[in-house]
């Protein structure tokens, strides 16, 4: 927990939450490894927004999109699949549960085009 704690990130942490709630789209730049892709997620996660809603997080690559999913379910001490799950082509981890998603690009745009309230 330490060494999530000592990501740059985590300077930003109550600034992110309250832009997050503030505001219905943000912009948030930051260095590479600065840890926007596993922590922001968490973040909207703990600002309970909408507690029925899921946040999907989208990569380019399968194995990223897999890999980072891992990631914050062990983070989160949750168990892959429960809290925190992925969707790829051919292959997906997610229960009722499931509130943060990491998916690829292409899984996103197929289920907007499948979902006319996305
Ligand atoms: N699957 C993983 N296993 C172990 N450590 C990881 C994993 N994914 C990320 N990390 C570590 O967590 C930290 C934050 O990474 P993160 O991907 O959230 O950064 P980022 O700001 O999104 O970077 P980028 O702009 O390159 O996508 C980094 O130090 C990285 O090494």
């Amino acid at each position: 927990a330490d060494e999530i704690n000592r990501l740059p990130i985590y300077r930003q942490k109550k600034l992110i939450k309250k832009e997050i709630r503030d505001n219905d789209s943000l912009v948030l730049v930051g260095e590479t490894g600065s840890g926007k892709t596993t922590q922001v997620p968490k973040f909207v996660f703990q600002a309970n927004i909408n507690r029925y809603k899921c946040i999907a997080v989208t990569q380019p690559r399968r194995v990223a999109a897999v890999s980072l999913a891992k990631r914050v379910a062990v983070e989160l001490g949750s168990e892959l699949g429960h809290t925190v799950g992925y969707i790829v082509r051919f292959d997906s981890n997610t229960s009722t549960n499931t509130r943060i998603i990491f998916m690829t690009d292409g899984m996103l745009l197929r289920e907007a085009l499948l979902d006319p309230l996305l």
